[in-house]
């Protein structure tokens, strides 16, 4: 289906608000995390995570990313603790990434871009009966961003843990979808610690095609939305 939004200059994130007035909301994502400025929260709990290998199902272009999907018709892959509050379950994981490797995160911290960014998407399946209505609500997703920095790196099975960098040291802000409808349901946890990908693996990301079948190719060379503002929020910290 053709997509009423993208990453152009005629459907990018600069016009989403046309579309999707949220964009100009309270808790939008990502944002600029600025180290000095987050708050250590001594209640914050390390981060627990269960993925089962079979949970993901399939690969497929969603055109604004490829998206690893996963069955999540019952509670096999799932997070917990960290700043959570009972039991998210693993929906489906992706990237954003941008022209160069130079940047292409969404999040950034302390001005520093990353390469790309991993996203691991969880939904409430404690409160809410499926993804489409936790979306909807203001504790309805947890999603794991994982900064990615350009170097060489090796690449291992589709258990989305076996990307987590060492550390789970890890930040978090209540924000939104960082794509439309961006919706403002997600609790984010962004790890401090970046995962490494190789210059070719990122060039691979951008000959994603954005262009429908039978259309002229078009590549999706980027991805990734900037920061919107902080508004009324503090971003914790799990690390001193
Ligand atoms: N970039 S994001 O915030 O993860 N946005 C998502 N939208 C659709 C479902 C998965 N995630
Ligand atoms: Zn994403």
């Amino acid at each position: 289906a053709r997509q009423s939004w993208g990453y152009q200059d005629h459907n990018g994130p600069e016009v989403w608000h046309e579309l999707f007035p949220l964009a100009n909301g309270d808790r939008q994502s990502p944002i600029a995390i600025k180290s000095s400025e987050v708050k250590y929260d001594p209640f914050l709990r390390p981060l627990s995570f269960s993925y089962d290998l079979t949970s993901p199902k399939v690969i497929l272009n969603c055109g604004y990313a490829f998206s690893i999907e996963c069955d999540d018709t019952e509670d096999r892959s799932v997070l917990r603790a960290g700043p959570l509050k009972g039991s998210y379950r693993l929906r489906q994981l992706h990237f954003h990434w941008g022209p160069t490797d130079d940047y292409g995160s969404e999040h950034t911290v302390d001005g520093l871009e990353f390469a790309a960014e991993l996203h691991v998407v969880h939904w409430n399946s404690e409160k809410y009966p499926c993804f489409v209505d936790a979306a909807q609500q203001p504790d309805g997703l947890a999603i794991v961003g994982v900064l990615v920095k350009g170097s060489q790196v090796a690449f291992t099975n589709f258990d989305p843990s076996s990307l987590f960098p060492e550390s789970l040291d890890y930040w978090t802000y209540h924000g939104s979808l960082t794509v439309p409808p961006l919706l403002e349901s997600v609790i984010w946890i962004v790890l401090r610690q970046p995962i490494t990908a190789s210059s070719e693996q990122l060039a691979t990301f951008r000959s994603l095609l954005c262009s429908a079948k039978g259309e002229p190719a078009c590549c999706l060379l980027s991805n990734c939305r900037p920061p919107q503002p902080l508004r009324n929020r503090h971003v914790r910290a799990f690390f001193h």
